[in-house]
């Protein structure tokens, strides 16, 4: 049954299913990277789609900006539309000198700023959303598969995309490669719904030199991490 913000009924969306903050690189990737596509939502202009990736039935939706946003795509995508493998796919803000604009990352962690975590654990619990670690393995043999490289590591998560107090010289001193906004909600919610997600970006600017992809280029450069997502997907 249609849910408030996905209007798609139960075996409309797939079990495996790609989630771009941006609805038109849904878009794209339903049109460049899939077969037989049917849209099945565009409420709020939110664009999700099922097509088939080497014949396995496989979704892509936006779930906009901000860890509230993808809570709600993310809760309703498991919930009522049985989503059990769901990749992130992100841009992100390299912050880590070894990583470089257009690189490939795919987060092993998400550390956060996000009142989310002491919302569920309370004050005194710093709990640590992960990858899972079967789609995170498999993503590896993957990248090296595709003759494509990826970093692996501990990204942040964050609430505001404007942010003067953030501390990014020590996030940096621990190792943080990037900065993006969903990936710890994803995390946490895929943890307690007992299904398995991954969050893998672009690094679309860098907050070290400065360097920065167009909005263009935002919505349509990333095939790399598609492949990586697409291929991993599938396999069982
Ligand atoms: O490109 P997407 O997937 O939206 O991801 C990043 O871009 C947005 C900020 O510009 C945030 O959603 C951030 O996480
Ligand atoms: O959330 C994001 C995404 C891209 N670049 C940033 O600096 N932050």
């Amino acid at each position: 049954m249609a849910t408030p913000h996905i209007a798609a009924e139960k075996g409309d969306v797939a079990e495996r299913i790609l989630l771009p903050g941006d609805p038109l690189r849904a878009k794209f990737i339903a049109e460049n990277f899939l077969d037989d596509v049917k849209q099945y939502t565009s409420v709020r202009n939110i664009l999700g789609f099922t097509g088939k990736y080497k014949g396995v039935p496989v979704s892509v939706q936006g779930t906009g900006m901000g860890m509230p946003s993808i809570s709600i795509y993310v809760h309703e995508l498991i919930h009522s539309f049985g989503c059990k493998k769901l990749f992130r796919v992100g841009t992100c803000g390299g912050m880590h000198p070894d990583v470089k604009l257009r690189d490939v990352l795919i987060a092993q962690a998400a550390s956060t700023d996000s009142s989310m975590i002491r919302n569920i654990f309370g004050g005194s619990i710093n709990y640590c959303p992960i990858a899972d670690y079967e789609l995170l393995s498999k993503a590896v043999a993957n990248t090296k598969k595709l003759n494509l490289k990826a970093t692996v590591g501990n990204i942040i998560s964050v609430d505001r995309f404007y942010d003067e107090e953030i501390d990014n010289d020590k996030l940096r001193k621990y190792g943080i490669l990037a900065v993006e906004m969903e990936a710890a909600a994803l995390y946490t919610l895929a943890a307690e719904a007992h299904v398995q997600a991954l969050a893998l970006f672009t690094v679309s600017d860098h907050l070290v030199t400065g360097e920065s992809c167009t909005a263009e280029e935002r919505q349509t450069t990333f095939n790399d991490m598609i492949k990586i997502a697409l291929e991993t997907a599938i396999e069982d």
